[in-house]
């Protein structure tokens, strides 16, 4: 059963919901509240929790309209997705700027190295999509060169770089905006059989 997309009414509340929700998430790693504060919060999101889970939806199917609206990295209904915008390159490629969060955190003030590792692993595969060569990340080789800090801006690219049969294979990075690089990030794709032809 194909899930359709969502009204454009729904679909500009449920963005204001998302993006209340990461201000939440935000808040809550952030907060210094004190032991009542936060018991009489928590009471009032158990309530709020109850309300939105009376009514779940199904998980949408590869190439539905809503397919990547769950996304952990770009969906627009995920709150832990950070979002990344992609942007497709007019000579191939692709490309995200990104202002990491306190949320993101792994050592002290810097992000986590999975959570680059996730926004990599995507790019990667959006390259790939963005040649008819989608796939499933079946190897993900991490190199990090410098922490990635979080509150300025960080520059994602990748790109499709070879294949074989239903193997393809991608190279990325983050970087500074002034081309300090980072991470750097190559990767394994392999297109399953029940996938789609063009993503
Ligand atoms: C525009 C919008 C876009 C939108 C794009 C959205 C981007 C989303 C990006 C996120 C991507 C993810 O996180 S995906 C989620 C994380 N990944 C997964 O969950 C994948 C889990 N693994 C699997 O489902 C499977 O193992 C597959 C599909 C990867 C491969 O299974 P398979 O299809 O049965 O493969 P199989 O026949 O065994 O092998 C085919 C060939 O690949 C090789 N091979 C298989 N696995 C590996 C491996 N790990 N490392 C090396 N090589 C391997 C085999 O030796 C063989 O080589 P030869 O004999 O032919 O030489």
């Amino acid at each position: 059963m194909t899930l359709e997309a969502p009204s454009a009414s729904t679909y500009t509340a449920l963005l204001a919901l998302v993006a209340q929700t990461r201000a939440l998430m935000d808040a809550v790693v952030a907060t210094g509240a004190d032991d009542e504060e936060i018991a009489a919060v928590t009471e009032e999101l158990r309530a709020l929790t109850e309300r939105l889970d009376a009514v779940r939806r199904p998980p949408a199917e590869v190439g539905e309209p809503r397919w990547l609206m769950g996304n952990a990295v770009v969906g627009a209904a995920n709150p832990f997705a950070p979002p990344i915008e992609i942007e497709y390159l007019p000579g191939g490629g692709v490309r995200a700027e990104q202002v990491f969060r306190p949320l993101h955190e792994g050592p002290p003030g810097l992000v986590h190295g999975g959570v680059s590792a996730m926004v990599l692993d995507h790019l990667l595969g959006t390259a790939l999509g963005a040649v008819g060569r989608g796939g499933l990340t079946a190897s993900l080789t991490m190199t990090y060169r410098a922490p990635v800090p979080f509150g300025t801006p960080v520059v994602a690219t990748a790109e499709y770089t070879r294949s074989e049969g239903r193997k393809s294979w991608a190279d990325g990075r983050m970087a500074l905006p002034d081309g300090t690089v980072l991470v750097e990030a190559t990767g394994l794709f392999i297109t399953p059989s029940w996938f789609p032809g063009e993503l």
